[in-house]
Order: structure tokens, then C-alpha cells, then sequence
């Protein structure tokens, strides 16, 4: 196997009496789809904070592309591409879907304009923005605004400024959540696709998209990592099943 683009190690850290995050190790490698998953208050949110330098770690140590980024703050980590995949870019609601995307191609490469108008005519901006959006699944929609976008539709161009800012890995913190059946399932194609951009590590509830997509999953519990494996592997796990999945999995 290649050498992890992600690496934590013994990662710790406590609110008062509560240890959010206990001595947790991850890798996430060129490829795959990383799962995080265990019930509410585990520590997943928590976790990926740490990783994009929201909340700084009592202990541990967390590697990218092979450096230790711990003495970097968030900014810095986004300029390397690590960053959470849905928040750095906020869609502009009165926008259209072209417009939302081209304004991600812009900051993906740095620009910096005086007037936002005439950028947003800028075909070095319009050819790869139409790239995205095909990518995202929202051919067909891009002279809507992103007001008149359905939850799911939103959900792609989210996904669309997602790809826009060539990220080295996606933090996707629950992608289906509010989704519906089929919002989910054309979500979780999208996703599977997303893996070969880059890596992503998945925060999600929804067990049949985990189940679906992920090459391996970490549990955690408690702040604890119970388990780590395939699909397979995670699915059989007796501890697993007693302390999340139920019996039923
Ligand atoms: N800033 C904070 N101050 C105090 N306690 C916190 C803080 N942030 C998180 N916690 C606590 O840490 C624990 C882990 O929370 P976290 O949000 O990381 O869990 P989670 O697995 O993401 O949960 P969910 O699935 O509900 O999103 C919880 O008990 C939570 O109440």
C-alpha cells in the first residue's frame, strides 16, 4: 500500500472531565473512502476539527502528506488542501449555479477581484466552472440560482465548489443528512466518483451510503477508535454490532 496522505496519531483531547477524542490513530490513503462512523457524541465532529485546525489537540500528532502539520493553523492547512469540504466555500444564494462555482475556481486559483462582475464572464473561469457542475451531476441547471436549487441540487453544487478548490482530500461531515431516498443514492454515486479526485474521509449516519461506499471505516465510541476495517470486516465485528450497529446489521 501507498504511504498515507493523512496520518493521526494518539490523538487526545478533553472538555473539562470529558475526553472527546482518546488516543485516536487514523490513516486515510491515495483512493479511498474512509469512513467515520459511531453514534452521537462519539467525537467524529470533534475529530475532524481537530484535523483542519479548528481545536487544537491536547495530545497526539496528525501528519499531511507525510509533514506534521500540528504547528499549522487552519488557514495554512487550507492552503495545503486540507480543509473541510462543504464549509470553505459558502454557495451565494441570489448567484446562479455557474456564478457560485466560477467564484470557487477563482479562490481555488487566487484571484482577487476588484469588480465581480465582469470575472464572472471570464471564460478561463466559465470552462472549468461547466466541468464541475457536469462532474456534480447538475448539467442542465446552471443559469439556476442557487435560491431555486432543490436540497438535493444544492447538495451537488456544494459538491460542484467542492471540486472546484482541487482539494488533496475531502472532509465530508454527513453529506446525506436531509437527503431523502433518492437524493441519497444519486449522492452516494457522485460520491463514489469523488474518490478518484482525491481521498475522502466520510462523517455520515447513513449506514447503507457507508456501507456502499467506504473502502474502510473507524468506529468510534466514546471518543475511543473500536474498530478499524473493510466493510466486511467492520459488519462482523461483534463489539461493532453490540455498541452501534445492532444486531440487525
Ligand atoms: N466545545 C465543546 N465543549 C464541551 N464539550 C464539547 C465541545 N464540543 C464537543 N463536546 C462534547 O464532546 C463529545 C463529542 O462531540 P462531537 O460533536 O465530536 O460528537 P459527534 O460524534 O460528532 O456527534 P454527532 O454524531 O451527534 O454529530 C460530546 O459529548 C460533546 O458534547
Amino acid at each position: 500500500m501507498s504511504d498515507p496522505i493523512l496520518s493521526i496519531r494518539g490523538l487526545k483531547k478533553s472538555f473539562g472531565a470529558l475526553t472527546a477524542t482518546d488516543d485516536v490513530s487514523l490513516d486515510l490513503y491515495p483512493g479511498e473512502i474512509h469512513a467515520l462512523i459511531g453514534p452521537n457524541g462519539a467525537g467524529k465532529s470533534t475529530l475532524i476539527k481537530q484535523i483542519v485546525g479548528e481545536i487544537r489537540p491536547d495530545a497526539g500528532s496528525i501528519a499531511f502528506e507525510g509533514q506534521v502539520i500540528d504547528r499549522l493553523d487552519g488557514a495554512a492547512r487550507a492552503r495545503r488542501g486540507l480543509a473541510r469540504s462543504f464549509q470553505v466555500s459558502s454557495v451565494i444564494p441570489d448567484f446562479t449555479v455557474q456564478q457560485n462555482v466560477m467564484l470557487a475556481v477563482a479562490g481555488a486559483g487566487g484571484h482577487v477581484f476588484r469588480f465581480l462582475r465582469p470575472a464572472l464572464s471570464d471564460p478561463g473561469l466559465t470552462g472549468p466552472a461547466q466541468g464541475y457542475i457536469a462532474h456534480a451531476g447538475l448539467t442542465g441547471r446552471e443559469q439556476s440560482k442557487a435560491s431555486a436549487l432543490s436540497h438535493g441540487e444544492r447538495r451537488k453544487l456544494e459538491i460542484a465548489m467542492a471540486l472546484a478548490l482541487r482539494p488533496k482530500v475531502f472532509l465530508l461531515d454527513e453529506p446525506m443528512a436531509g437527503m431523502g431516498l433518492e437524493g441519497a443514492k444519486q449522492l452516494t454515486a457522485i460520491l463514489s466518483e469523488l474518490r478518484r479526485e482525491a481521498p475522502i474521509l466520510l462523517v455520515e449516519h447513513d449506514m447503507d451510503a457507508v456501507f456502499a461506499l467506504a473502502d474502510r471505516i473507524t468506529v468510534l465510541v466514546y471518543g475511543r477508535v473500536i474498530a478499524t476495517g473493510t466493510v466486511s470486516e467492520i459488519r462482523a465485528n461483534p463489539l461493532v454490532r453490540q455498541s452501534y450497529l445492532g444486531e440487525e446489521a
